[in-house]
């Protein structure tokens, strides 16, 4: 085993803390929370007490200004736990970024406190629709009128979309100019003419509540504009780069779950008079898939190093991204067979990962996408 550099003694203490509330507060709950399609905002308030959320934000806006390696913590010891439905990693690295880095003070006075202790829950509606992986072509459109913005449009799988307080739209205000008539509103549920659609049914993640969100003509004050107006495309891509390596981060603890609860089963289960563990299959297939995610560990670490630095690059993270969730989905998947039939049965943990998995070469940008991004950078020049 490669041992792990980057975690301090201090890091390890707080990961202590955040596996013994997952493992009291949330793991003997999420299949009833499964059942119910979300997660209850109480489990947010809780972690909010604990420091879970948002550690990034700096002190003038609740936080402690930790670490980006505390949220790290918090994600894996989620995925580790298979608790797809907490939403919590969007929330603190993806909703709460844009706001911190780019908002008005007032906003950030506003906003981030409550986010901080979960009493606010964050989400961010890009995705539509007509339109996912062509960012560009939303439709949603925000007009300036004096003070405000009326907003119009409809998005689709929106994360937290039915637990959400705040939801950032990216919407077109300035049709005619393409990527830069792109702008952020950050937009209050409960703010006449937004309504949440349905919680979709999904083949995984399925304490997770993601939504369509509608918006008729949503009167959203100027002053929640999320830095400029029409730089909203440029805000994404400097931020993208977090959310893909948050997706690497949260499938390869996943991986490594799966693979120890396989390596616990093979161990146990007998067949034929021997353990399945006797068998020179699985002996290899253990040593493959080990060998494996001991690689991709050492590329995302690497990765977070970069990124702890501020020098991680678009591609890089696209590649992390892509790379990571197509090892998950093969990993899990063997660990699967390695379970014979009981690994197809939801009360095992290898299952709901294997249905949980599956998403993540979708979301946070296609894999192919990733793949336009990677050779785009090696063509350019
Ligand atoms: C569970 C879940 C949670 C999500 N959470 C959020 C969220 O919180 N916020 C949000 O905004 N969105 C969210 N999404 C949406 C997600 O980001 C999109 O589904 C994703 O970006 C793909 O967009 P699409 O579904 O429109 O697929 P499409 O863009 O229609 O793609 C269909 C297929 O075409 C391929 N394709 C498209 N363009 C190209 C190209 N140029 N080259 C090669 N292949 C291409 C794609 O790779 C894919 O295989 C979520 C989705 C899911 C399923």
């Amino acid at each position: 085993m490669i041992p792990r550099t980057l975690f301090s003694s201090d890091h390890e203490a707080f990961r202590d803390t955040v596996r013994r509330f997952l493992e009291n507060e949330a793991v003997p709950h999420h299949e009833r929370w499964e059942e119910e399609g979300q997660v209850p905002r109480e489990l947010w308030r809780k972690a909010g007490e604990q420091g879970f959320l948002c550690p990034m934000v700096s002190e003038a806006y609740g936080g402690i200004g930790a670490d980006f390696l505390y949220s790290v913590v918090v994600s894996e010891e989620v995925s580790r736990a298979g608790l797809t439905g907490i939403g919590w990693g969007l929330h603190t690295e993806i909703v709460a970024p844009y706001i911190e880095h780019y908002g008005s003070e007032a906003l950030k006075q506003k906003y981030l406190p409550k986010m901080v202790t979960g009493e606010l829950i964050g989400a961010i509606a890009m995705s539509e629709p007509g339109a996912g992986s062509d960012l560009q072509g939303v439709k949603t459109n925000a007009v300036k009128q004096g003070d405000h913005y009326i907003l119009n449009g409809s998005k689709t799988f929106i994360t937290n979309g039915q637990n959400a307080d705040i939801v950032i739209v990216v919407a077109k205000t300035d049709p005619e100019k393409g990527a830069k008539g792109i702008s952020l509103l950050l937009v209050d549920a409960g703010t006449p003419g937004f309504e949440k659609g349905k919680n979709l049914k999904k083949v995984g993640m399925k304490a997770q509540d993601t939504s369509e969100l509608f918006f008729q003509d949503v009167k959203v004050p100027a002053e929640n504009l999320i830095g400029e107006e029409g730089m909203g495309f440029i805000y994404l891509m400097q931020e993208l780069p977090q959310e893909r390596l948050g997706i690497a981060i949260n499938g390869l603890a996943m991986a490594e779950s799966a693979f120890e609860h396989t390596l616990n089963y093979v161990k146990e289960r007998t067949a034929f008079g021997r353990r399945v563990a006797d068998f020179q299959n699985t002996q290899f297939k253990l040593a493959e898939m080990h060998t494996r995610l001991e690689v991709a560990r050492a590329y995302v670490d690497r990765c977070l190093e970069l990124h702890l630095k501020k020098e991680l690059d678009v591609p890089t993270a696209a590649g992390a991204k892509y790379y990571v969730s197509d090892l998950q989905c093969e990993i899990v998947d063997e660990c699967v067979q390695l379970h014979g039939g009981y690994g197809y049965m939801w009360e095992y943990p290898v299952a709901r990962m294997f249905a949980d998995s599956r998403v993540q070469r979708i979301y946070g940008g296609t894999n192919e996408i990733m793949k336009t991004i990677i050779s785009r950078a090696l063509l350019a020049g």
